[in-house]
């Protein structure tokens, strides 16, 4: 991890009222209680504990906290209780401790069973320290390469919140003085968390290039932001903005096509977001995509698996936009035969994602990928709706996944796909047609629809859409500021509040 905290340094920027997160300071304590004033937390601060050098905090990957930063940190606490800050006294500030929150502040109550408790108790036990900083109140998610808890953060009023963008659209409609608003009881509420505890077995590689990402991905209401970062031994954890969403299962049956609209406008928001910062998510997919059905509102979050766009790959579709059918026919690799035993190294390309969401580059081994990756994945989130069959996709492997994609697009248009990525497609499989299906008939059958019950404009109009989404040739298909202004998206009014927050 030694990498991890060195790559990772940056210098701190100091706030000369509050702190601007780095969490780690000097009121960490030995052993940590669960419930600590403020004041004995403080006190306990002067004293750190010897193996101080094992906790770090990764500070929104700034400021990598060493003992020596700790004692700046606690000169940092004397400053605050000796009323240096320009706003006045310590008492301007309303300073809650972990009893005077209310944990329904989000309408969610948690219910932890007693395993899941267990489990918290002993991360806890095993964070040196944490519970100064956080109150977990429950389990939101497991992933593959991470346990994603809900939290209270017990600090808030010690530090800018710059990543808090609600609290900052609220001050932006209604300039009312932090004090005043925190002085008004109904406004004591939590605010909540997502504590990401990394697996160990994750790579400091990747685990350096999540918290990177995120960090530079600040700023959108519809992208999950880093609020900081902390290493203690081998764990590494992730602190970010907690959000109320629903469970897709739950909901993507239900939807109907406004709310799909609104869902799809609040997705394709986020990409443009990540894909004007010439980064890929990798791994767009419902769980990753956080939405409150009831706000109308979701948040992209999991860049595990993201990386940054590159000019370094190298892929035959780079210099071709358009295959014909002519030319398979004129320059097609099978026309010479091909071996029945090739012994050549199978092609190697960047193929992270989860099945049934990789684009048809991803699978023909481009390595030449682009951020259309991730519209081909979100069409497949809206084929999910409209089908309202989830998964819609589900091979076990690239293989399968490709015979998946020709059953629904036919062979002629799969060979022209292949042959853009330089490889060759062939199958004897009688159910793949020549032509295959079109994206409305798919839907027809799913839902099944009869003369009876036909399509309604609408429906044309987000199948339309869906057809530029999952566009075989990534040439052809909608970047995502077009996808906002295709006429499935377009006259969604937008959720203004986003456009604000970028202008605050
Ligand atoms: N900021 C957040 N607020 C609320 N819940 C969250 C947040 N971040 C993650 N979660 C929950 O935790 C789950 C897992 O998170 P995440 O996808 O980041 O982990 P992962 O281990 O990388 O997962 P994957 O297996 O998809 O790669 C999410 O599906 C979601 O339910």
């Amino acid at each position: 991890m030694d990498y991890l905290s060195t790559s990772l340094k940056m210098a701190s920027r100091r706030c000369p009222t509050k702190r601007n997160h780095p969490r780690a300071d000097s009121t960490f304590l030995k052993g940590g209680a669960t419930q600590q004033s403020e004041e004995s937390a403080s006190e306990d601060s002067g004293h750190p504990s010897s193996d101080n050098q094992e906790d770090e905090q990764i500070d929104g990957l700034e400021g990598v906290e060493t003992s020596d930063d700790n004692d700046n940190d606690h000169e940092d606490d004397n400053e605050d209780s000796d009323n240096n800050r320009p706003g006045g006294s310590w008492d301007d500030h309303v300073y809650l401790s972990e009893d005077q929150y209310s944990d329904e502040s989000d309408g969610t109550v948690e219910d932890v069973c007693p395993e899941t408790q267990a489990e918290i108790d002993q991360f806890m036990k095993s964070f040196r320290k944490l519970d100064l900083h956080f109150k977990i109140i429950g389990k939101t998610g497991e992933g593959t390469f991470s346990s994603v808890y809900k939290a209270i953060d017990l600090r808030y009023d010690r530090y800018v919140n710059d990543w808090d963008l609600d609290e900052r659209t609220a001050e932006y409609h209604s300039p009312r003085s932090k004090r005043q608003r925190l002085s008004h009881g109904k406004e004591k509420k939590a605010k909540y968390v997502a504590i990401k505890k990394i697996y160990v077995t994750s790579s400091p590689q990747r685990i350096h290039n999540e918290l990177e990402l995120l960090k530079d991905l600040t700023g959108s209401k519809n992208v999950v932001s880093l609020i900081t970062a902390f290493r203690h031994m081998d764990q590494v954890i992730a602190v970010m903005p907690y959000f109320r969403h629903v469970d897709f299962r739950d909901y993507f049956r239900k939807l109907d096509i406004p709310e799909i609209q609104l869902y799809m406008r609040s997705l394709f928001t986020a990409l443009k977001f990540v894909h004007a910062k010439g980064v890929l998510h990798r791994d767009i997919k419902p769980t990753n995509f956080l939405y409150d059905c009831s706000k109308g509102r979701g948040v992209l979050v999991d860049f595990g698996l993201a990386e940054r766009e590159s000019d370094d790959g190298t892929c035959c579709c780079l210099g071709t936009a358009e295959i014909s059918r002519r030319d398979l026919k004129n320059h097609s690799p099978l026309l010479g035969g091909y071996p029945k035993n090739d012994q050549r190294p199978s092609k190697r390309a960047n193929r992270a994602g989860t099945r049934g969401f990789r684009a048809p580059e991803v699978l023909f081994k481009c390595n030449a990928q682009t951020t259309k990756i991730d519209i081909w994945s979100a069409g497949v989130i809206l084929l999910t709706f409209l089908s309202k069959r989830f998964p819609f996709f589900n091979s076990p492997d690239d293989i399968d996944a490709i015979i998946e994609m020709a059953t629904v697009f036919g062979r002629a248009k799969m060979r022209i796909c292949a042959a853009l990525h330089g490889a060759t497609f062939e199958t004897a499989i009688p159910t793949i047609t020549e032509k295959g299906h079109s994206l409305g008939r798919i839907v027809e059958w799913a839902t099944a629809r009869g003369k009876d019950n036909p399509l309604h404009p609408e429906e044309k109009t987000a199948l339309q859409f869906l057809e530029a989404t999952l566009e075989l040739n990534h040439q052809r298909r909608l970047s995502a500021d077009q996808a906002l202004r295709h006429p499935f998206l377009a006259q969604i009014v937008p959720d203004v509040s986003d456009d604000e927050v970028e202008t605050i």
